[in-house]
């Protein structure tokens, strides 16, 4: 057994919401988006250690999200940064005197995160180091160059989810390089340094919250969750 720690990061303003509060805080069938997917992490093992990164400006909008829906799954906060990569550089920072174990970086915005593939996830970083989720694409794709376009081949390509799982040491030491602007996730962070990473399977449902009407499936997929 390993110790299993998670980052969970939720440090931005939601800006492509278009919403006044940031997105994590919004309700999704009555309760914070952030609040459902720390959830998900303590209902997978509760004795994962959960950092939750927020805006410097919002710890207080979410401790009183915590009083107010009684949320009590145990987590520390820290402050974020100005994008993602300073966000987990920053999340980083408050397990620093762990040492050994697997951790999961996951976007605070993507609330249906499931066991099987945390465990997957998390397992896989275990043996190979390094495990990012990622789907197959559901459309076609065309390369853009100048004014025209061209198909390409898209069993060639994948689209990359969280959770991306790495063993400690080595997510700490990638986070040490200076940032670049083509860091978009953790993966690119560890691959830059040199170590490689092992796709497992995601899932259709494992959304991002991004855009408004990514709301509306969210609300579809927890009426689905509570048919169940
Ligand atoms: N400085 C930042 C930027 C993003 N994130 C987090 O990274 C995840 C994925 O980012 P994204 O969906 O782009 O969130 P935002 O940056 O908030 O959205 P937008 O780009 O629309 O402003 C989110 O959970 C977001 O809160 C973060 O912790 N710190
Ligand atoms: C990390 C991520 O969710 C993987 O798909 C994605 O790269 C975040 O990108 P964003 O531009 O910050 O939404």
């Amino acid at each position: 057994m390993f110790q299993k720690y998670a980052i969970i990061v939720a440090g931005g303003s939601g800006s492509r919401m278009q919403t006044s509060q940031p997105k994590q805080f919004l309700p999704m069938g009555g309760e914070p988006v952030l609040l459902h997917t720390i959830r998900r992490f303590f209902n997978y093992d509760p004795a994962l250690v959960l950092v939750v990164v927020l805006p410097e400006q919002e710890m207080g909008t979410w401790q009183q999200l915590c009083a107010q829906h009684g949320f009590q799954v145990p987590h520390q906060v820290v402050a974020g940064g100005q994008t993602r990569f300073q966000s987990v550089r920053n999340g980083l920072a408050a397990l620093a005197h762990a040492e050994e174990g697997v951790v999961a970086v996951h976007d605070g915005v993507r609330p249906f995160v499931d066991k099987a593939m945390l465990e997957t996830a998390y397992e896989t970083a275990s043996r190979q180091g390094a495990s990012v989720v990622a789907v197959e694409l559901k459309d076609s794709i065309r390369r853009v160059r100048g004014g025209s376009s061209k198909a390409v081949d898209r069993t060639a390509y994948r689209l990359v989810q969280t959770p991306q799982c790495f063993r400690l040491p080595l997510l700490r030491r990638a986070y040490a390089q200076p940032e670049v602007a083509q860091f978009t996730d953790d993966a690119s962070v560890v691959e830059r340094f040199g170590h490689k990473v092992q796709l497992v399977q995601g899932s259709y449902r494992n959304i991002k919250l991004t855009t408004p009407e990514d709301l509306v499936l969210a609300e579809a997929f927890l009426v689905q969750e509570k048919g169940k």
